[in-house]
């Protein structure tokens, strides 16, 4: 695991377009294609700053949804609604090159399909993604796996439903643990202060919550943060 502590938040934007670059660079060589799922919250103000920057073939890319909302694309609330709105245009990617939530069903339904749509890209048990960008909640959640929620044990799909998200909308899908850890590589990117609290929390207390079960087997986990969200880690 690496920890990786920038002076601001525009630092933290460039660092983290790199990683980027460099993975989407090596997935392409390796099978010409970059397959990388995205999560929603503070994370895309993150994407739009760094992305502009980055030296790669855009049009490999696939962009899943780490966890989504079940509202419709126009909803404030859509996680797709929002890359829609703010990236696409700003860097070069297309609409189509995000796998969308099917819409106006149920979260159940909303999961099924979802997995049927990612069973077009990747084979094996479990889906291997090249990269997860991923995020932190001020309780620890990442994507929509909550503290004491039964999803954070569900190791039989690769997309649950959830329909009482403490933070909401309360509908939801998202992918699951045994996912997340079969990613070539993830990354959680977060700034300022309000991160800090529990940064200590997961880093340095060792609590356990839902971000510290993200454990790739590949070894490839970085943090990045500023110093604001940092503050109580040891350089
Ligand atoms: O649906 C969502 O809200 C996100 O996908 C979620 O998992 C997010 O990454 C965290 O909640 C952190 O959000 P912030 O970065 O906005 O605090």
């Amino acid at each position: 695991m690496s920890v990786i502590i920038k002076e601001n938040e525009h630092e933290l934007s460039q660092e983290l377009a790199k990683l980027i670059e460099t993975a989407s660079n090596e997935a392409i060589n390796d099978h010409n294609g970059f397959f990388v799922g995205v999560s929603g919250g503070s994370l895309i103000t993150l994407l739009i700053a760094g992305l502009k920057g980055i030296r790669t073939d855009f049009s490999k890319w696939k962009i899943f949804f780490n966890d989504e909302r079940v509202v419709p694309v126009d909803d404030p609330d859509s996680t797709f609604g929002a890359y829609k709105k703010d990236l696409v245009g700003k860097v070069p990617i297309t609409e189509d090159q995000f796998v969308q939530i099917k819409q106006g069903v149920t979260a159940d339904v909303a999961a099924k399909d979802y997995v049927q749509q990612m069973a077009q890209y990747f084979t094996g048990s479990w889906p291997a993604f090249d990269l997860l960008l991923l995020g932190m909640g001020p309780d620890g959640h990442t994507c929509s796996l909550f503290p004491g929620h039964p999803l954070l044990e569900d190791d039989s799909r690769w997309v649950a439903p959830i329909t009482d998200s403490p933070k909401p909308p309360p509908a939801r899908v998202t992918i699951t643990f045994p996912v997340i850890n079969n990613a070539k590589a993830c990354i959680f990117a977060m700034w300022g202060d309000g991160k800090a609290d529990m940064l200590r929390r997961v880093l340095v207390d060792k609590e356990d919550l839902p971000v510290n079960r993200v454990k790739p087997k590949s070894g490839k986990l970085f943090w990045i943060v500023d110093k604001a969200a940092g503050k109580y880690l040891k350089k």
